[in-house]
C-alpha cells in the first residue's frame, strides 16, 4: 500500500523546517557564550536543552546529512560544516560561482572569538579551505586539501560583512593551486590563503572503472 504524505509534509518541507531548527541553534550558541543570566537560570536553560536534545537523538541518524542534487538541480551539502543549512556549526557560507571563481559575503558571529573581539585564526583558516576547494571543485578539478597557508594579515572582525573569495592559480596533473582572501567590503585584506588540492587517486580509478 502507497500511502501520500500529507502536503507540507515532504522530504523538503522537513529539511527546511531543519534548517531554521539549525538557524535557532547559532542564535543559541550565540546567547550561551554572550548571557549573564544566573546560575538559577543557566541551569535551568540546561535542563530544558537535556529534554529538546533527548528529543531529537529519539530519531538520529547515524551521520550528517550527505552532498546530493536538491529537487532544482542544484548542489548542496547540508550536513556540511561550512556550507550545511542544516548544520548549526555553519555559517552557513552561500558560495557564488563567478567568473574569476568563488566568492562569498559572510559575517562571522560572537561564537567564532578568538583574540578578544576579532574571529578565531583556525575559524577563518577553515572558511578559506572551503572556499579554496570550492573554486578548484568547479574548475572541474575536485580534490582534497594536500595544503593549506594562511597570512594573517589584520583581525577579523565578527558581527560586520565580510567578503570571502577565491580562485584556481594552475594546475598539473592531480594537483591544483588556489589562492583566497577574506577582505574587509572596501577590498581591505585581512587573511590570505593558498592551498594546493590533489585529486586522489581513488576517486580517479573510481571515475575509469
Ligand atoms: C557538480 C558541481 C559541484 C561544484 C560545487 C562543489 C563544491 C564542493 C566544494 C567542496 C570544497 C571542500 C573544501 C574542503 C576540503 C577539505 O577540507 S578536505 C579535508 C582535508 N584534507 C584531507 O583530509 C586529505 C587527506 N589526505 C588524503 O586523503 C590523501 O593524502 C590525498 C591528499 C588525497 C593524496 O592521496 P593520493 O591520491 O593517494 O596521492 P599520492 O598518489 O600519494 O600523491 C599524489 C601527489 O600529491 C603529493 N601529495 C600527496 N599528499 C600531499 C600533501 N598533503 N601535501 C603536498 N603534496 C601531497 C604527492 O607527493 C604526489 O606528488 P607527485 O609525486 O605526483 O609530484
Amino acid at each position: 500500500m502507497t500511502m501520500d504524505l500529507a502536503p507540507g509534509h515532504d522530504e523538503e518541507t522537513r529539511l527546511a523546517a531543519l534548517a531554521v531548527l539549525a538557524q535557532q541553534v547559532r542564535e543559541l550558541m550565540d546567547a550561551v557564550v554572550l548571557t549573564e543570566a544566573d546560575e538559577d537560570e543557566v541551569t535551568s536553560v540546561t535542563a530544558e536543552l537535556v529534554a529538546l536534545t533527548e528529543r531529537l537523538n529519539d530519531a538520529r541518524r547515524e551521520r550528517p546529512l550527505m552532498p546530493e542534487f536538491a529537487p532544482d538541480g542544484t548542489f548542496r551539502h547540508l550536513g556540511n560544516a561550512v556550507t550545511g543549512a542544516c548544520n548549526p556549526h555553519a555559517l552557513p557560507l552561500v558560495i557564488e560561482h563567478t567568473p574569476e571563481g568563488s566568492q562569498a559575503d559572510l559575517e562571522f558571529r560572537p561564537t567564532h572569538e578568538g583574540p578578544p573581539n576579532s574571529v578565531h585564526g583556525g575559524v577563518s583558516a577553515m572558511i578559506l579551505d572551503h572556499l579554496l576547494g570550492h573554486a578548484v571543485a568547479t574548475s572541474g578539478r575536485a580534490g582534497m586539501t594536500g595544503t593549506l597557508t594562511i597570512r594573517y594579515r589584520q583581525p577579523v572582525p565578527y558581527g560586520r560583512p565580510v567578503v570571502g573569495t577565491a580562485a584556481t592559480t594552475r594546475a598539473e596533473g592531480r594537483k591544483t593551486w588556489a589562492d583566497g582572501t577574506i577582505s574587509l567590503p572596501d577590498g581591505t585584506p585581512l587573511v590570505e590563503a593558498t592551498g594546493l588540492f590533489i585529486t586522489p587517486s581513488l576517486w580517479v580509478e573510481a571515475a575509469s572503472d
